[in-house]
Order: structure tokens, then sequence, then C-alpha cells
């Protein structure tokens, strides 16, 4: 009897698609998981209310109230996941035993206990300093304050989370990627554009003045269209960083959030791909704004993956997932995101994409729709089903019975 794996075999190959090629190349692949769907981007400062514009709803019980705990739930999602991936840390995250350490004076030291679990797993690194959340954050303005050492402050704090980054990628013998973004911006219409920006290019000089080696650290730079509360005017806008990263040879970060919600960075990757190096994709959901929903199989990230695949960029471009969701299980809700992902770069990677482009090169636009509407429905399933028991992980949602008895056992009992 015919399995349902080999019957999938059989039918790519039809189109020309070898289907163990196609799996073994996930591997190139991993996603870095974020840590701060965890809890809900709270940190273990006890800095109080999330700050930045950024907003969680919801309180579905059982968030991770410590490092210790953030780290169990990881490992469940981790164990959930077929293949190696990466875990991306937020500078709030940092464990400094119970003692005030302030942002600008963040060592290595801090996050020795992450970069022990990452190497214990072998699961690299990636870093972000949190420019939020914080008093010298409460105006919502950081790296481009006209306050001199407000900037300062925040200089250093960019500065030493460089640092840890270089750590990090020393430590797991992989770049860490440290992403900057600031919150910056304006409610109403501003008077001058044009200062905040200039302060922000020198800001961030100085923040990238000390020359790290790039096999441990990567630094790149996330813009945004707006914020809650700089609905008017974004420091830091698209125009503004991918100037900034073509200038300075930085990794572009792309957030699928921060777009006009017409917008898409599936159509910008090719774009941006023409100019700059690397890129960091923040892989998001919004809906109707910058909403953070947990990523699912949609149109728009099958089209990102397509997009990645089709123009060989997989070593050039970094996956990171940026989703908070508190309404349901912040385990299911990292499972669900990068499983999602998984399935749209594992897609992208069987597509008969070649004769599609041929059709569309002979003029033969007919043959380009009637050809991508028929690949939509080779049987995907099978090879993904495939792929999760290569990698000794369930296939379908008995993931999700994991996540049950974890829920019943361990997370009702936080309070
Ligand atoms: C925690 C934030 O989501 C993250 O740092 C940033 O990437 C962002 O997307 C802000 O909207
Ligand atoms: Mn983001």
């Amino acid at each position: 009897m015919t399995t349902a794996y080999e019957f999938a075999c059989e039918r790519y190959a039809e189109h020309g698609v070898d289907v163990d090629a196609a799996v073994a190349a996930m591997d190139a692949y991993p996603v870095s998981i974020h840590c701060w769907q965890g809890d809900d981007v709270g940190g273990f400062e006890g800095a109080g209310e999330l700050g930045g514009g950024l907003a969680v709803t919801g309180n579905y019980p059982g968030k991770a109230r410590n490092a210790e705990e953030l780290r169990a739930d990881a490992d469940l999602a981790m164990s959930l996941l077929p293949g190696k991936h990466r875990f991306n840390l937020h500078a709030i995250y940092a464990e400094t035993g119970g003692e005030k350490v302030e942002r600008d004076q963040l060592t290595a030291e801090h996050f020795a206990a992450w970069i022990d679990w990452a190497k214990s797993r072998g699961v690299g690194l990636d870093f972000n300093p949190s420019y939020f959340s914080h008093p010298l954050a409460a105006s919502g303005v950081t790296l481009s304050h006209a306050d001199k050492s407000v900037r300062d402050f925040w200089i250093d704090h960019g500065k030493a989370c460089r640092r840890i980054g270089a750590a990090m990628g020393a430590a797991t013998g992989s770049p860490c990627v440290t992403n900057v973004w600031v919150p910056d911006g304006s409610k109403d219409t501003p008077a001058d554009r044009k200062a905040p920006r200039e302060r922000l290019a020198c800001a961030l000089d100085e923040v990238f003045s000390e020359k790290l080696n790039p096999k441990q650290n990567l630094d790149a730079v996330e813009s945004k269209l707006f914020g809650i509360g700089a609905e008017s005017y974004t420091v830091g806008s698209h125009e503004f960083y991918m100037g900034y990263a073509i200038k300075n040879g930085k990794v572009l970060c792309l957030d699928a959030g921060h777009f006009h919600p017409t917008e898409v960075i599936s159509d910008k990757l090719s774009a941006v791909m023409q100019f700059i190096p690397e890129v960091l994709l923040h892989v998001s959901r919004g809906v109707r704004w910058d909403s953070d929903h947990v990523v699912v199989l949609s149109d728009e990230l099958r089209a990102i993956a397509q997009e990645i695949v089709r123009g060989g960029y997989g070593g050039r471009v970094h996956i990171g997932l940026d989703f908070f969701d508190a309404t349901i299980n912040r385990i299911a809700a990292w499972v669900i995101g990068v499983r999602s992902t998984q399935k749209a770069l594992l897609a992208a990677l069987l597509e008969p994409w070649g004769e599609v482009r041929d059709a569309e090169a002979a003029g033969d636009l007919t043959a380009r729709l009637a050809l991508m509407e028929e690949h939509k429905t080779l049987p995907f399933d099978a090879v993904w089903t495939h792929y999760c028991e290569a990698k000794g992980v369930p296939a379908g949602a008995g993931w999700l019975k994991q996540v049950q008895k974890y829920e019943a056992e361990v997370q009702s009992q936080r309070s």
C-alpha cells in the first residue's frame, strides 16, 4: 500500500520537486522565538506598566513570573517544534539576583543563566535593548530625546546591550542579532520633524561606535509607522532606518505589523535585498493595526516564506517572531506561531516555482495563474507529518494535549 508520504512524493515529483531535499532544507531556517510572548512583555525588573505604546490584551492565567518559569515554558514549547530554533531576549529579562541594576549598567553576567540554558540546549540567542517601560522612557522619547542626559542614558543602554549580544554570540557559537527599536514619536503633529531624526541618527552612531565581531553580534534596526501615543510622527520611520541601514551596513528589521495595513513585507523583501546585506524579519500579524496577534498560516505568511525561498535569501534573512497575546495559553501561542511559520517555509520549499516562473517568462499569464492555484492543493500535509515525525514531535494537534497537561499541572499553580 502506498503511504500518504509516498503519494505526496510522487505528486510533487510530477512537478519536478524533490521532497526529501525540501525537507532537509528546513534545517537552514531556525525561527527566533521571542521570550516576551511568555509573560506579556513584563520582564523581571518589576518596572510596572508596559510602555512604549505597546499593548497586550487579555489575562489568561498561568503566565511565567520569573526566569525559571519562562525557561521551563520555553522548553516545553521547543519540545513541540520540529528542528532547532533560537531564543530572543529583551534587556528587561536580565537576572540581577534581586539587586536594582540600571539598564545602562547591564552586563552579560546578568544573562549568565540564559546563556547556560541556551548552550545546554544547543540554541542560539538573539537580543534587544529595551527602550520602554522605564521612567526615562515615560515621555515616549529615548534615543532622540532633546535632553542630552536622557539621550546618553539610552545610548549607554544600547552600548551595553551590544556587548551582551556579543557575549551571547561568543558563548553559543552563533551570531546574536541585537535589534534596536525605539518608540520615539509624537502624539500630535510635530513642529520640528528634522531635529529628532538628526538626534536619533547621531545617537545610533554612538550606540554602534564600538567595533564588535560580526561573528558574535549583528546590529539590526527596526522601523515603525506609528504607535499608541505616537500616532502623528515616528522618528524611526521606514525611510529613516532603510537609509541608516544602507549607509552603515546594518541589518534592517522588517516587522510585519509596522507598515500601513495595505502594505506587506513579502513585497518589500526583494526590494530591500537589492541594497541591504541582511534582513531580520519580525513575523507578526496585525489585525487592523499593529495588534501583534499570534501568527497563523495566512496568505501573507506564505508569501513571506515564498519570497525568502524564491529569492534564495535563506542565508541573509533572520526569521524572528514578534507577537503577544494574553487571551490564550502563552506556550500554545508560541507553538502555533512557530509551527505556522515552519509550515509556510516548508510549503515554500516544496513549491514548484520553476514552472510558474517559466510560464511568466514566456508571457503565458493564464498558465501562471492556473499553476499557482493548482500548487495550493498539492499534498503538503503528508510532507509536514513526515517532517514532524522525523524530528520526533507531534505532527497534528497532539502537541496541544501536552500543553493542556502542563497547564493543569504547572501553570494553573501560578497565582
Ligand atoms: C517588544 C516589541 O514588540 C519589540 O521590541 C519591537 O520589535 C516592536 O515591534 C515594537 O512594536
Ligand atoms: Mn517588532
